[in-house]
């Protein structure tokens, strides 16, 4: 006997009508994307639950990929047993001996088919007979026990589990929608990319680089960044704007204090017209309130104005340190710190405007036209697909 299933538990209390059925096949076509370097296994789906057929493929690959895939809640390793009273006990015993350093136990029975003739809480109290009179060294405890033995009796089938281990939790990518992320080479962006997924938000990236002020490492550094999150929900393109001439425009023609939240504006107008093209519905940064001067919600007032998108910050209430451990955890953070300059840190400004005024933008704006330098910059747009990464294991548990 061994186990032979993987039980996949999802939020469906949350889902209600079109939207749970949109969920679940999404749920299901990602599960089989992570998986795809194992041809052998099924993934299939039964009343509220999704499995993994194994076929013989060892399980825990295939649950540590399944940790990284959002709308999963928890894991199981599963035996499958026959709909038979004596084939259940069995397998009870099996999981129950093969539990390490367990003392006591409970079983918890759901019956889902209610066409078998024994009742759940009746099932319970036979199982627990069972194992009590063909082992010597458990005994019951309902409260706390150290290892559970669930049972559940489905339609065609009984599945018996004696662990539970965390899923990543959050929403299928892919069913929440598109977001252009801004990504820069810094700590904040990739995070910020990482909770959009988590919402279910499938991503694509843009980023503004200045060959050669920036160096073909720095752009690098941002697919390296790209391909640690595919991890995570699939694909990603990544458009790259050559941004060397609009930011020599803009630092040679507005006044210094003013130059880095114009230079913002500009690459949120850049960003726009990528969505409109792509048919994206909303930009993401990585912004969050007062960590440097242009972080203020005066400056995100007066970048915002250049857009009618919705520009999320998923991290606008979070702290340096909050944001640190989310990008170790994920693995983007030993990426991130790689010394490579970024455009903006050559560019600085030395002290940038904290308190800049939508007036004094629009006066400074009218003396000098960057729409011919914009449509350039797009114009030389490069795109480059980066492909789901299903092969890292830098990491076990998120949480
Ligand atoms: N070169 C770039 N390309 C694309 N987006 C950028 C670029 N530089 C900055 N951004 C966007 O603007 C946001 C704010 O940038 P800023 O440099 O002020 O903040 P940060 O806290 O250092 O963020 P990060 O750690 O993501 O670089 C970034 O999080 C990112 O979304």
């Amino acid at each position: 006997m061994h186990y032979d299933h993987i039980l996949i538990r999802y939020g469906e209390l949350a889902l209600k009508g079109k939207n749970k059925n949109q969920f679940i096949t999404q749920l299901q076509r990602n599960i089989q994307q992570a998986l795809k370097h194992y041809p052998d296994i099924r993934v299939k789906r039964s009343q509220g639950r999704m499995f993994i057929e194994l076929n013989g493929q060892g399980p825990e690959p295939i649950m540590k990929q399944c940790k990284k895939v959002f709308g999963i809640y928890s894991l199981s390793l599963a035996l499958k047993v026959e709909n038979e009273e004596s084939s259940i006990k069995e397998g009870a015993l099996f999981a129950l001996t093969g539990s390490p350093n367990a003392k006591t136990f409970k079983v918890s029975v759901r019956r889902v088919n209610k066409g078998f003739p024994i009742r759940s809480q009746e099932m319970n109290r036979i199982l627990g007979a069972h194992l009590l009179k063909n082992t010597s060294i458990y005994t019951v405890n309902v409260h706390e026990p150290d290892v559970e033995i669930k049972v559940e009796i489905r339609e065609k089938a009984t599945y018996i589990m004696s662990t539970v281990v965390r899923g990543a939790g959050g929403l299928p990518v892919g069913t929440g929608g598109k977001s252009l992320l801004l990504l820069s080479g810094g700590i904040d962006s990739p995070v910020a990319g990482y909770l959009m997924m988590k919402r279910g938000v499938q991503l694509e990236m843009v980023h503004f680089h200045s060959p050669p002020f920036t160096s073909e490492r720095a752009k690098q550094k941002v697919l390296d960044l790209t391909k640690t999150l595919t991890e995570f929900g699939g694909s990603i393109n990544v458009h790259l704007i050559p941004f060397t001439t609009l930011q020599q425009e803009i630092f040679k023609s507005m006044p210094e204090r003013y130059a880095m939240t114009i230079m913002r504006r500009v690459m949120l107008t850049i960003s726009e017209k990528i969505c409109h093209e792509k048919n994206i519905l909303s930009l993401t940064t990585g912004e969050s309130l007062g960590q440097v001067a242009s972080q203020t919600l005066a400056s995100m007032n007066a970048i915002n104005e250049v857009t009618n998108l919705p520009v999320l910050r998923p991290l606008v209430a979070l702290d340096k340190e909050e944001i640190i451990t989310h990008s170790k955890r994920i693995g983007t953070y030993d990426i991130s710190i790689r010394p490579y300059e970024d455009c903006c840190t050559i560019f600085v400004p030395k002290s940038p405007a904290t308190n800049p005024k939508r007036e004094i933008i629009h006066e400074l704006e009218k003396k000098v036209d960057f729409t011919p330098f914009m449509n350039e910059a797009i114009a030389k747009k490069e795109t480059i697909k980066i492909v789901h990464n299903v092969q890292s294991d830098h990491f076990d548990e998120l949480l």
